[in-house]
Formats: C-alpha cells, sequence, structure tokens
C-alpha cells in the first residue's frame, strides 16, 4: 500500500491509482481528504485548524453528542480532540484499510475524569477504488471489570457538494425530528430537506438502516450513506443533518464566510438513546458512503 505519514497525517492511496486515496489527521481520527480518481468527496475548510488545538471539521463524536446539561464535557466530547493512533494497516486488491485506536490514556486528562471509564475506541478507515467507496466503522469495548458504561456516538461526515442550489437530502421524508434550529421542537419530514437557511435536524430511529440517505444535486445523485450493522449493534439508528448557513458561518472562527455553499453534513449515530455497553462488551457500527457522482466520472 503506498502511503505517507508524518507526525500529524495519514495518507494512503491505490498502488494502481495514486489519485484514489484518503488523508487522516491522528488529531480526532479525522478523515479529512478522500478522493476518487482526482475528485474530493470530503469538504475541509480552507480555514481548518490543523495544529491540534481545535477539533478538525470532520469530527467523530464520543462519547457525547452535542452539549448535556448534566455533562460537563465539551460540545461532541473527546474523541475528535485527543491524538489516535493508528494501529493496522492492510490492502487488499482495490481495498486498503486502516485502522485508528484511542484508550483513555491518550486523552486529556481533564476530560477523561468527566468520562472516567476503561475503554477502547478503534475507527476502520476502509477504502473500495473499484466501488467508490469509503466505509467508516466506530467500535468500542468496555475494559471495565464491573461497570457498565453508556455514551452516545456519531460520524459527523462533512460531504462536499458543488451548490445547494436543487440540492436534495433524500430518505427522510415521513419521519419525524427535533429542530435544533427552532427549540428542540418536534416536526415531521414531508419530502427531501433542501437547505435554504440553517439546517439543523435529529432524526431519530430511522429505519430501516439499510435503506440509503442520499444527496441529490440537480437531480443527480452525488452521493450516499448506507448505514451498516457491526458487534452488538443493527447499527447507528439516527440521522443528523446540518449546514451552518451564512450567519452561523460568520461566527466560525475556522469556517470560511461563503463556504457553506460548498458542504452539507448527513451524521449517522445514536444520539437520541445513550448505548448501553457491559463490562467486556463490544458494540460496533459503521457507515458506507458511496461517491455516486465521482463513479459517474470515471
Ligand atoms: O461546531 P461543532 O461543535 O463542530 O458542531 C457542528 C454541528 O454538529 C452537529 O451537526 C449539531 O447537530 C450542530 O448543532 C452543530 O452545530
Amino acid at each position: 500500500m503506498p502511503f505517507t505519514a508524518d507526525k500529524d497525517t495519514f495518507h494512503a492511496h491505490l498502488a494502481a491509482n495514486a489519485k484514489t486515496g484518503f488523508t487522516v489527521h491522528y488529531y480526532g481520527a479525522t478523515v479529512s481528504s478522500w478522493t476518487v480518481n482526482g475528485h474530493e468527496q470530503l469538504f475541509l475548510s480552507k480555514k481548518a485548524i490543523l495544529n491540534g488545538t481545535k477539533a478538525i471539521r470532520i469530527p467523530l463524536v464520543f462519547p457525547q453528542f452535542g452539549t448535556v446539561a448534566t455533562s460537563k464535557l465539551p460540545q461532541h466530547g473527546f474523541a475528535r480532540c485527543s491524538f489516535w493512533k493508528l494501529t493496522q494497516l492492510t490492502e487488499s486488491g482495490d481495498q486498503l484499510a486502516a485502522t485508528f485506536t484511542l484508550t483513555p490514556d491518550q486523552v486529556d486528562p481533564a476530560l477523561r475524569a468527566l468520562w472516567d471509564y476503561k475503554f477502547e475506541l478503534a475507527y476502520d478507515v476502509t477504502l473500495d477504488g473499484a466501488a467508490g467507496t469509503l466505509k467508516t466503522a466506530l467500535r468500542v469495548k468496555n475494559f471495565e471489570a464491573d461497570r457498565t458504561f453508556d455514551f452516545t456516538w456519531l460520524l459527523h461526515t462533512y460531504l462536499r457538494v458543488p451548490t445547494l442550489s436543487g440540492l436534495e437530502v433524500q430518505g427522510l421524508s415521513g419521519f419525524s425530528y427535533t429542530d435544533k434550529t427552532r427549540q428542540l421542537q418536534t416536526f415531521n419530514q414531508s419530502g427531501a430537506i433542501t437547505i435554504t437557511e440553517e439546517v439543523d435536524r435529529v432524526f431519530p430511529s430511522v429505519t430501516p438502516i439499510t435503506a440509503p440517505l442520499q444527496v441529490v444535486v440537480g437531480g443527480k445523485p452525488i452521493a450516499s450513506i448506507e448505514r451498516t450493522p457491526g458487534k452488538g449493534s443493527n447499527g447507528f439508528a439516527d440521522v443528523v443533518v446540518w449546514n451552518p448557513w451564512a450567519d452561523k458561518a460568520k461566527g466560525m472562527a475556522d469556517f470560511g464566510d461563503d463556504e457553506y455553499h460548498e458542504m452539507v453534513c448527513v451524521e449517522v449515530g445514536d444520539v437520541a438513546n445513550p448505548v448501553k455497553v457491559g463490562p467486556g462488551e463490544v458494540r460496533e457500527a459503521g457507515q458506507v458512503i458511496r461517491a455516486v457522482a465521482a463513479i459517474a466520472k470515471l
């Protein structure tokens, strides 16, 4: 597997095609780039802070989604602001797979004290060059002797899109959602989601988990996300759709004022109900992102 690495990042690409690969920052195990034959699939702000002082905006969320009144953990937890280790690397035909892990000794002690359990969190990133997919999966093991822990977690994917004009997020029609832009009121999603203002919607229990979530622009599919089951889990139950729109973008130091036109977050996780994991148990869930538009251009 051709790869390059420095103290901050790990980059791997296909032996037969240097334009198909991915880059992961050890800080947050953040996948900051995924290219399919030269076409970038993910959004990374030009103003992203990459020096390990602030979570990069394509984060892994663990052990807490958002902020919680009863918890002092920072928004989205500590996984995204901890340095992960590369622990496995494999190549097989058109597939490249890397596993990154996080254990309590890698977490800032002040943050660890706020969720103080013996755990190992693993993040598998698998690129399939022939299928045009990137599979990412989170796996947690509870190493406590007799304590169950619970958490919320989420894969906070920032998809790169050509424009928001004519963009639809499909696959959520008929499901109810909590609207974080409207005092957490509940609404019913009717038809596809379009983005003409700030959107921050949490959809609990989107079933079946096998149904793909699609991003379509001007009637053309751009990307799809499918949730995948794993050990001890049928797959992530919930879906979040987010775009900051103009005002919020202006307030974010690590995000360009106009860049909200270039991205949409379609996030899969368990955020409505915490996941409980008993001593010695493992929970795993993931997603497959399909670069539909890039495959069409090949
Ligand atoms: O700015 P961040 O802490 O990275 O969070 C970015 C966004 O993440 C999720 O999508 C939440 O639902 C949003 O409420 C939040 O604004």
